[in-house]
């Protein structure tokens, strides 16, 4: 679906030449969300601008659903460039126009009548969730909403190739996830290839089926991403996986004590850093009616205590484990019953 073949890209600047690219070779297939991940400077940018061409490789060659972009005019490109959508960290809205006039821009772009405009408007509204909100400004919007919006003008056109220029890096992890969900229930329900680039492992394990390390512009190391992360061969992609091992090696070792302690009860203890609550700590952890066994302690100082997570086993009567854990609630500390 997209190939990139001996690619370079040479930026001519006061300073001298840039090399963002050096001779990158990359193959996406059709229906698959491909993801590149790479850090600051690796070239990421430049790597998604080249596959629409809004970067012209310096050398090399750009294949986009059969047709070999790099060869094309300017002229020819705009007409190709329906094929591909994209959609950007900071949604790149038009402030004037309401979310309905938004999706319809490209529609005007492409000629469509305005009963036929109306009606496709209509249709990616649905499809995105944004029912009720077609006459809103980007204003009165939140980020993710924003960038529902973004998603619906990149598809109005039906493009066989979705772009995300870090689309969820401005969001919160929370709403990261819906916008991961939809782009992953879109490229199921319209079978649309998807590219994106990030430098968050976990955007490329929540969605992606393969990936590939991108560092001083070259690709370093690619596979599926259950290869990748069972087994990293670069120090770079180790410390990717890295990025979110730790919290699954942290799920595992919770499960491990959830089965071996059926009748325990597993808390997870969440202090806040402004206020001082290791007495109540102490308290818990010398009950003498209850056993308390550490599983993980993430805490690091602050001014008046600590600050982050203890996830603790308690065993006990039920009775004496359920007061023990009003006691320390009372004590201002936030407290989760992790499911058994
Ligand atoms: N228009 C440009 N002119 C000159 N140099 C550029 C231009 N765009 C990018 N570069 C340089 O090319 C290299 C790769 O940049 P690029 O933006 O593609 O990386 P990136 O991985 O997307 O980084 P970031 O996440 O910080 O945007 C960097 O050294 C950057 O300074």
């Amino acid at each position: 679906m997209i190939r990139l073949t001996h690619v370079k890209k040479v930026y001519q600047t006061s300073a001298g030449p840039v090399k963002a690219l050096t001779d990158l070779n990359l193959e996406v297939r059709q229906g698959e969300i491909f993801g590149v991940i790479g850090y600051s400077g690796a070239g990421k940018s430049t790597l998604i601008r080249l596959i629409n061409l809004l970067e012209r490789p310096t050398e090399g060659r750009v294949e986009v659903a059969g047709h070999v972009l790099s060869a094309l005019s300017e002229k020819e490109l705009s007409r190709e460039r329906k094929q591909i959508g994209m959609i950007f960290q900071h949604f790149n809205l038009l402030w004037s126009r309401t979310v309905a006039e938004n999706i319809a821009f490209p529609l005007e772009l492409s000629g469509l009548s305005k009963d036929k405009r109306k009606k496709r408007v209509e249709e990616l509204i649905r499809l995105v969730g944004l029912e009720g909100r077609a006459s809103s400004y980007p204003s009165q919007l939140s980020g993710g909403q924003k960038q529902r919006v973004g998603i619906a003008r990149a598809l109005a056109n039906n493009p066989a190739v979705l772009l995300c220029d870090e689309a969820t890096s401005a969001l919160d992890p929370k709403t990261t996830d819906s916008i991961l969900q939809l782009l992953s229930d879109i490229n199921r329900s319209l079978g649309i290839t998807i590219v994106l680039i990030t430098h968050e492992m976990y955007v490329i394990n929540k969605i992606c089926h393969r990936v590939a390390v991108l560092d001083k512009g070259s690709i370093v190391e690619e596979g599926t991403v259950r290869d990748i992360f069972l087994s990293p061969q670069q120090a770079i992609t180790k410390e990717f996986v890295g990025q979110v091992a730790a919290p699954l090696k942290q799920q595992i070792r919770i499960e491990k004590f959830q089965s071996a302690n059926p009748d325990g009860k597993i808390v997870q203890l969440h202090f806040d850093g402004k206020t001082d609550q290791q007495p109540a700590v102490d308290r818990l952890l010398h009950n003498q009616a209850i056993r308390v066994t550490i599983i993980v302690s993430e805490l690091a100082p602050s001014q008046n205590g600590f600050y982050g997570t203890l996830v603790l086993l308690i065993n006990g009567h039920q009775d004496t484990v359920q007061s023990a854990i009003d006691q320390i609630r009372s004590e201002s500390v936030k407290v989760e019953v992790l499911p058994s």
